[in-house]
């Protein structure tokens, strides 16, 4: 029961005993011992106590809901609930609260994100500053840089944090500020300035197409009328040309990008180290790379250096022009000066960005002539609404022997135009007739060229959402196919162009990935494939695997690729790629890594509960007090394999036998499966395009059908006689494993995955399947590359906490969110990192691949984790 002689125990932080404070409702208790107050007026009768419901009631704190036991009803001095708490004098909200747990949470990231060196470059001028008084509101903070002379072109903090926000206007606003606070400490303590990062949803994309940039657009102006080309009001940003905004290095000689990129890289992986570190569950011991990575100033190992592009001018296989206004007006192909989302839509020509070929400039010129010409008008971003709205050139080189180094222009060999648009409410014979002068302009602006340019195809996507991203399913409409791959029907299957990466030969479809700088590319995946330690043993899982690059450049090193890819085309692509590069061991599946991987690991593995249950049983001590494997493998009866039933997505039991019926590709039939591979084979050698389409179009049947049981025996069929290798995860042995589980003793994952990284799904499977000893990750992000490491090489405590689901993820870093699922992750074997590199695949950007490579503790007694057959 609350009453004034026994105010409510009020710990500042929990388990700290509560000061008394003068002015708090304590002490007014104290001072006017009648107390309660009526309606909070203290006992001068003036206005309310300041401190008037600032913190929580006891009773409520104790049971959670509301202050039923409290006798002061309404009238006590104390918060019932958080809605009715008030913040404090000094803007603080009571330490037990939820807001001010909130608040905590909230600086403990952005302290988290700020504990890096500060970086002065114009890359980052969002910084941090650490250690405000929390009282300060944005204006104090503003008030104080500017009596310190420190300009700066924006300023927010929130009260009750002690972390502001600042972003500058140059590196010499930065600079200044730096030296400033570090020699002018404020009342004795320094407030400390660190880069601050945006949140994902601010950064500017990279992946697979130049960056747009930033132009502000005058939202108000009216939506243009079809056929109507006048130019929508344009405001100017803050970057004054295209080259500013897809090239912010390009001022910088080549070797300090490369020294500003490895130092960027080196800071965010210390972010790896600090988290692990943090998420490492109190009862486990930390895993010694952590604590090694002191000698090593914090990273979590060594990062061995960045490997430079080949090539740094022209690299860019892939551009994706925007079509728009200039800030004159002009219709312009070429770069947005800023990001749509910050209110740009200016578009400038590609004039002097190092990164962009002569060939591509010189197409978006042609494109851009036709467009002051065209009746239909260009697609208006704010009024979601026009035709035509990007244009892409997509440029193959010649085979690498024919590549001089300082003449990468002249090994442009192929191309391809992708013109999207959104045909919606256009009337077809108008489109048609724009598309036919549209491929006349082309053609003939690409022949009077001195050298003629390459052109190998062009083709409409017909996109008609609001984002230019359009989704692989798109429609395509071929209106120039290459010459020799004419044939009946299905042309929009023969718009593609060729590379090639490592003396092999690459088709490429137009919505297909491919590095966009293929020199540095093949670096990045000789690199991979070094670091994977493969052999003829070796069954490489290449998930997220686009047109099959890295399992095709490494399957002649290796027993089997299994190549995991979600988008359709990139999967033929993998399929066509095989068979013209005569390439037999490899397979591709066509499905989201998350739905596919957990069947496939079983199929070709076995279950991690099977190897598990086998590796705990077949250990005995020998006389030296070692572990001993006595190789004895579970029995493949009901019994024994009910210790490894496990739930399939339905929540119902499932054997891993089961998964046979799921998958189609497991159906263990040696003599059909055999046949069907010899069948493929003859096909392929006698290599005749027809034969190769025939071969893809089966082996796509099989793709698209991994997730779902075929409906007929001609399916059925086509599954079989569409695979490539002999593959051996159908068959079972005694054990009841499947005989690819004892044949690859060595078990590898390379992945590289989109920006965002690999899904949770994805990191639990291969971090709890106890036969992946290796794992070689890409990444073109390394933020994305942090928050997954972080959940494969945290140790796990023996028993997880429930997935919480993503709660709160609105709040929380990449990193901190790969903290909390660290919690829920089943009991495995952690990874470790080992080493880490990057490579420079974009010269003049701001971006850079990283090749990181993890193993499991005792890497080189493979044995112990490999059940024997
Ligand atoms: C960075 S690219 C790498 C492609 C390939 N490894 C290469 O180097 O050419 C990422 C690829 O992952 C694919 N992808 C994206 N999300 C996926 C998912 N959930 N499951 C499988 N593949 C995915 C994309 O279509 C793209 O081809």
């Amino acid at each position: 029961m609350e009453d004034a002689t026994t105010p409510p125990s009020q710990p500042e932080l929990a388990g700290e005993k509560r000061k008394r404070e003068e002015g708090s409702p304590d002490a007014a208790v104290q001072d006017a011992p009648s107390a309660p107050v009526a309606s909070g007026e203290d006992a001068s009768g003036g206005g309310r106590h300041p401190m008037w419901k600032t913190s929580l009631c006891s009773f409520f704190r104790r049971r959670g809901a509301g202050a039923e036991g409290c006798s002061h009803g309404d009238s006590c001095r104390y918060a019932h609930t958080e809605e009715e708490l008030r913040p404090r004098p000094d803007g603080t909200w009571d330490p037990t609260s939820d807001r001010a747990k909130k608040l905590r949470k909230v600086a403990a990231e952005a302290q988290e994100e700020a504990e890096e060196e500060v970086t002065a470059d114009e890359q980052s001028l969002d910084k941090c500053l650490l250690g405000l008084p929390r009282g300060w509101t944005a204006d104090r903070l503003k008030t104080f840089l500017q009596d310190q002379g420190i300009l700066y072109a924006t300023a927010k903090k929130k009260k009750g944090m002690t972390v502001g926000f600042v972003t500058f206007e140059s590196v010499e606003q930065l600079t200044r500020a730096v030296q400033f606070l570090k020699e002018n400490p404020s009342g004795g303590k320094e407030i400390k300035i660190s880069d601050a990062n945006r949140r994902s949803h601010q950064k500017v994309r990279a992946e697979g197409h130049v960056a747009n940039g930033t132009a502000i657009e005058n939202g108000s102006s009216p939506a243009t009328p079809a056929g109507e080309t006048s130019a929508p009001e344009v405001v100017a940003s803050s970057k004054k040309s295209a080259r500013d905004a897809v090239t912010p290095l390009a001022h910088m000689p080549y070797n300090d990008q490369l020294e500003h990129k490895k130092h960027s890289m080196a800071q965010i992986l210390k972010r790896l180290t600090r988290n692990a570190r943090k998420a490492c569950p109190p009862a486990i011991p930390l895993p010694n790379w952590i604590f090694k990575s002191k000698e090593i100033g914090g990273l979590p190992c060594k990062l061995e250096g960045i490997l430079e592009s080949p090539i740094v001018d022209g690299y860019r296989n892939k551009c994706e022009f925007s079509v728009g206004y200039s800030l004159e007006g002009k219709k312009t192909v070429g770069f947005m000066l800023g990001n749509f989302r910050e209110g740009v839509t200016a578009v400038e020509e590609p004039v002097n960005c190092p990164n962009v070929s002569e060939i591509s400039c010189k197409y978006a010129q042609m494109f851009q002539d036709f467009l002051q010409s065209s009746s239909l008008p260009l697609w208006s971003r704010v009024d979601n609404c026009g035709f035509w709205r990007q244009f892409t050139v997509r440029e193959g080189r010649c085979p690498a022997e024919a590549v001089v180094l300082q003449q990468v222009e002249s090994q442009i060999s192929e191309v391809m135009l992708i013109v999207q648009v959104c045909s919606t409410d256009v009337d077809e014979a108008l489109m048609k007739e724009e598309f036919d002068k549209l491929s006349a302009a082309l053609i003939q602006g690409a022949s009077t060229c001195s050298p003629p340019l390459p052109l190998t195809t062009i083709v409409v996507q017909d996109h008609k959402g609001i984002s230019n991203a359009a989704p692989a399913d798109c429609p395509l409409i071929p209106l120039l196919v290459p010459k020799g791959d004419q044939f009946e029907g299905g042309a929009e299957d023969k718009t593609r162009i060729h590379d090639h990466i490592s003396n092999l030969k690459f088709s490429i479809s137009p919505t297909a990935f491919f590095q966009v700088n293929t020199l540095a590319a093949e670096r990045l995946y000789t690199l991979a494939g070094d670091w994977a330690n493969l052999n003829s043993d070796t069954l490489l899982f290449d998930v997220c695997c686009g047109t099959g690059t890295i399992g095709l450049t490494l399957a002649h090193r290796v027993g089997m690729v299994v190549g995991i890819e979600m988008n359709e085309s990139a999967v033929s692509d993998a399929h066509r790629n095989a068979l013209i590069n005569g390439i037999k061991n490899c397979r591709f599946v066509c499905g989201k890594a998350e739905d596919v991987i957990g069947s496939l690991l079983i199929e070709y593995l076995g279950s991690p509960q099977q190897h598990i249950a086998a590796s705990e049983s077949n250990y005995v001590i020998n006389d030296t007090g070692k572990n001993e494997d006595t190789i004895n493998c579970p029995e493949s009866d009901g019994e024994n394999m009910d210790s490894s039933t496990e739930k399939n997505d339905n929540g119902e039991n499932e054997q891993p036998g089961d998964r046979s019926v799921d998958l189609p590709t497991c159906c263990g039939d040696e003599d059909i499966k055999g046949d069907s591979v010899d069948r493929v084979n003859k096909e392929a050698d006698s290599s005749p395009d027809e034969h190769i389409e025939a071969a893809v179009e089966q082996n796509c049947g099989e793709a698209s059908l991994i997730n779902d049981e075929p409906t007929d025996a001609t399916s059925a069929d086509s599954l079989e006689h569409g695979k490539m290798c002999q593959d051996s995860s159908s068959i079972q042995n005694n054990n009841g494993l499947p005989a690819s589980a004892c044949q690859f003793k060595n078990v590898v994952a390379i992945v590289d995955p989109p920006r965002v990284g690999l899904h949770p799904t994805v990191i639990k499977a291969l971090r709890t399947h106890p036969l992946i000893r290796r794992l070689v990750y890409i990444s073109c992000n390394p933020d994305s590359l942090v928050a997954n490491a972080i959940e494969l090489c945290t140790p796990t405590s023996e028993k997880q906490e429930k997935n919480k689901g993503n709660r709160g993820w609105r709040s929380m870093s990449a990193a901190g969110l790969a903290r909390q699922r660290t919690k829920s992750m089943p009991n495995s074997e952690p990874f470790i990192p080992k080493r880490v590199m990057a490579v420079d695949l974009f010269p003049h950007t701001s971006h850079c691949e990283m090749v990181m490579l993890f193993e499991r503790m005792d890497y080189f007694s493979v044995d112990k984790h490999y059940v024997s057959c």
